[in-house]
């Protein structure tokens, strides 16, 4: 059993409390915040024991009746693994007290790619995370880029990939974040940081980012344009996409013709926080025409990189091969619509 701290319980962090709270051969040994607000509140009810991320702040905790374990020192002292969803940049602040107490370390996206000694998506490069001390599973859209691509370039051969992001504006909850009444190049300059990204994963993909930013908060939309080295139909695409579990086929008979349907199918299906884990691929939209291949692909920001997370920890233990890791993480959770 591997014994899993999730260092600041947030959008990402609660949910991949949950996610290894469900393996069976994961325990969460304790979660932290920062702040006593509801979602402090809500980790205890889960069950699960808090830790206070600023020890000057421990008294605030117990005015509000939120029962606190210690710090996160304690927490560290009592798992074989860290997954670090902190802010952007404030992981990085962490690395000596994770090195002092031993602990393997899972980051974010949102810190630099030197952050560890390499990037990791499941389905693109797990063997490369294997028994390794650290790993940093890559932002959200670009965790949903590789996992389009790599079965692409196994089966077809990549040419190239030019990929438009129309990347939501902010997370439902940050209400503080735009743009309100605006479409804006982010960032204005191309590539967007997310090709230099993708090739932390995949080194060989020849790759062209550009990102706009739009007043919406359901999800990501990748409009992608790939060139392939041969010349296959738009039917075995879909097949070849169709086989992935971790992406999934929307049919336009199904009614989810917007993220706003996926997200609403989601919720419907009983999906925890409605969560949408796969990437969802328009399977009307999926085009190719003389080796160009073009499709549309939604990402759930706050769920698509949660199983990669679970499947990080496993390959930082050793105690899976990326196939059966993969498998052990969609079967508990419940991965594909
Ligand atoms: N929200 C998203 O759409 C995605 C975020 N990411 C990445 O995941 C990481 C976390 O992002 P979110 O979950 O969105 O952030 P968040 O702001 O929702 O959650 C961060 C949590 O860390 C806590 N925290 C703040 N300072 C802390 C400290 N010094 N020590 C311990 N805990 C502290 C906060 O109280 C909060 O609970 C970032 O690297 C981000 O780039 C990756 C994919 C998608
Ligand atoms: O979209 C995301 O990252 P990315 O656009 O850098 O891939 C993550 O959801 C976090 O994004 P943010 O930095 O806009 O909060």
């Amino acid at each position: 059993m591997t014994g899993v701290s999730i260092n600041g319980f947030g959008t990402i962090g609660k949910r991949v409390a949950d996610a290894v709270s469900a393996q069976p051969d994961m325990s969460v040994v304790g979660v932290s915040k920062r702040s006593p607000n509801h979602e402090a509140r809500s980790a205890v009810a889960s069950g699960y024991d808090l830790y206070a991320a600023d020890p000057d702040r421990v008294e605030e905790f117990g005015e509000r009746d939120i029962p606190v374990a210690g710090t996160v020192g304690d927490m560290l002292a009592g798992g074989d693994i860290v997954v670090d969803t902190t802010p952007s940049g404030v992981g990085e602040t962490y690395r000596d007290l994770y090195a002092d107490h031993d602990v393997d370390v899972v980051y974010q996206g949102g810190e630099d790619a030197s952050v560890a000694p390499q990037s990791f998506c499941a389905r693109a490069n797990y063997q490369r995370s294997l028994e390794a001390s650290a790993t940093r599973v890559v932002s959200c859209n670009t965790t949903g880029l590789a996992r389009a691509v790599t079965p692409l370039d196994e089966a077809y051969g990549v040419e190239s990939v030019d990929a438009t992001l129309i990347r939501r504006g902010g997370d439902p909850t940050q209400t503080d974040r735009g743009p309100i009444n605006d479409i804006v190049p982010d960032p204005v300059e191309v590539p967007s940081h997310h090709a230099p990204d993708l090739r932390t994963v995949l080194p060989d993909i020849d790759v062209t980012t550009t990102g706009v930013t739009v007043p919406a908060t359901l999800m990501h939309l990748h409009s992608i344009t790939v060139s392939l080295d041969s010349d296959p139909t738009a039917s075995e695409v879909r097949d070849r996409f169709d086989a992935e579990p971790r992406l999934e086929l929307i049919t336009t008979a199904s009614g989810c013709d917007s993220c706003a349907e996926i997200q609403e199918y989601a919720q419907d299906t009983g999906r925890p926080r409605g969560d949408v884990w796969e990437n969802c691929i328009w399977a009307d939209a999926v085009d190719v025409s003389d080796g160009r291949l073009t499709f549309f692909q939604a990402i759930h920001q706050q769920a698509d990189v949660v199983p990669e997370n679970v499947d990080a920890v496993r390959a930082l233990a050793g105690t899976a091969d990326a196939r059966e890791s993969r498998a052990r993480t969609d079967d508990a959770l419940g991965v594909g619509m």
